[in-house]
């Protein structure tokens, strides 16, 4: 083991973040049951904004941000894991109030640990991520509550993003009709070829709205956008299905009317990756390495960064320009 490892630091002076990839001691990572080597991370829209000044994500200074991890275990006080157990963590604490996984070594509590799924690589499950685990809880979801192929299309919006271009992967795989939704034009092509059937623009999903009940369109919607486009897919789905909804892109407040609820018993699902429930969390990365599996598509999504790549990722997601998923190799220098 060397005395030091490399990690990407945010300091707070003032109203000002800076960031820097440090040689930090051993002494610098918090408590935790499991030492993990770091091998990959991923970056996520909460990564850009922990990554902002008032970003109200990170806690206190200085932090290693990176929500997500994947790696092997070091050493472990926990029963369930000993030296050489590949692992990956997603959500809990991590890059929020614990340091995170921009870090060649992280200490973690034995309870945000999962194994790694059968048939994955640690590069391959930090493409999917938070991002491709947030895509296939609302999946999960959205079929517990009635969805099935038979039903209809299903919208998937902010759909050349993380989470929206995992879920079209993911949902051509399970066989549905797939309705992509996105404000790039130049990604049509890469929706296409991941599976959507249909790719429609962002202004496309708002002029469908209607103050009370639109036209019945969508069997289901993966909704990691909130904000206008959420408010106006409401009232445009079909008698009994479901939007779940994970993210904000697009805003936090909603304006809805009561009557695609109560006349058409819709339901809105939240969906929530981060304290998602062990038991859940296992389920769902079971489906993610089985009929979820995005396996075909997954690179053509997927671009792989270093530690010091990771300012100029942070800021095009932060700007709306982020394209699929990115990858941090961290422990390549
Ligand atoms: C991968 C996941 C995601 O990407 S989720 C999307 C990214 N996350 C965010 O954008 C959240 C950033 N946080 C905020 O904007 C704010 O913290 C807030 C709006 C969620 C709440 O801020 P506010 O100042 O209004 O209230 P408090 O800080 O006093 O909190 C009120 C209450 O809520 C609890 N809480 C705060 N943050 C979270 C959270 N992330 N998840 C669940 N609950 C949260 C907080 O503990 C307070 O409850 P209490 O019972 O009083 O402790
Ligand atoms: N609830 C949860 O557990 C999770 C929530 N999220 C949230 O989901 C959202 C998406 O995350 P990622 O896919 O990783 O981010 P991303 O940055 O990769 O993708 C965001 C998408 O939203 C689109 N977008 C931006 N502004 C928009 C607007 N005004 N109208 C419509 N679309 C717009 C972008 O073009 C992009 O396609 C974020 O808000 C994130 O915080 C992500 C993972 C887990």
């Amino acid at each position: 083991m060397p005395d030091r490892f490399r990690a990407f630091i945010l300091r707070k002076q003032g109203e000002t973040v800076t960031y820097e990839v440090e040689q930090v001691p051993f002494s610098m990572l918090p408590e935790g049951d499991v030492l993990i080597d770091v091998e990959y991370s991923s970056v996520n829209y909460k990564d850009g904004l922990a990554f902002q000044p008032h970003g109200k994500i990170v806690k206190s200074y200085p932090f290693i941000p990176g929500i997500d991890l994947s790696g092997i275990v070091v050493r472990s006080k926990d029963p369930r894991y000993r030296a050489g157990d590949r692992v990956l963590v997603t959500g809990y604490e991590l890059g929020v109030s614990h340091f995170g996984g921009f870090s060649e070594y992280a200490s973690v509590p034995g309870d945000w640990l999962v194994p790694l799924p059968q048939g994955f690589s640690l590069k391959s499950a930090m493409a999917i991520g938070t991002a491709g685990f947030t895509a296939a809880l609302s999946i999960h979801r959205l079929e517990a509550s009635g969805l099935s192929p038979s039903n209809g299309p299903v919208l998937v919006l902010g759909a050349s993003g993380g989470v929206g271009s995992v879920a079209v992967a993911m949902l051509a795989k399970r066989g549905y009709e797939v309705v992509a939704s996105t404000g790039k034009t130049s990604e049509h092509d890469l929706l296409h070829r991941i599976g959507a059937g249909e790719v429609i623009s962002r202004e496309a999903v708002l002029e469908d709205s209607k103050p009370g009940l639109g036209k019945q369109r969508w069997a289901g919607v993966v909704d990691p956008v909130g904000g206008r486009s959420l408010s106006a897919v409401l009232s445009c789905v079909q008698y009994g299905g479901s939007v779940a909804t994970s993210g904000l892109t697009a805003g936090t407040e909603v304006s809805a009317t009561v009557y695609p609820f109560i006349l058409r018993g819709i339901s809105l699902l939240g969906i929530d990756s981060v304290y998602c429930p062990m038991e859940q969390r296992l389920q769902v990365w079971d489906r993610i390495a089985g009929d979820l599996n995005p396996e075909e598509s997954l690179d053509s999504i997927t671009n792989v960064i270093r530690l010091e790549e990771l300012p100029e990722t942070l800021h095009q997601l932060m700007e709306g320009k982020h394209i699929g998923r990115t990858v941090v190799a961290v422990s390549s220098q």
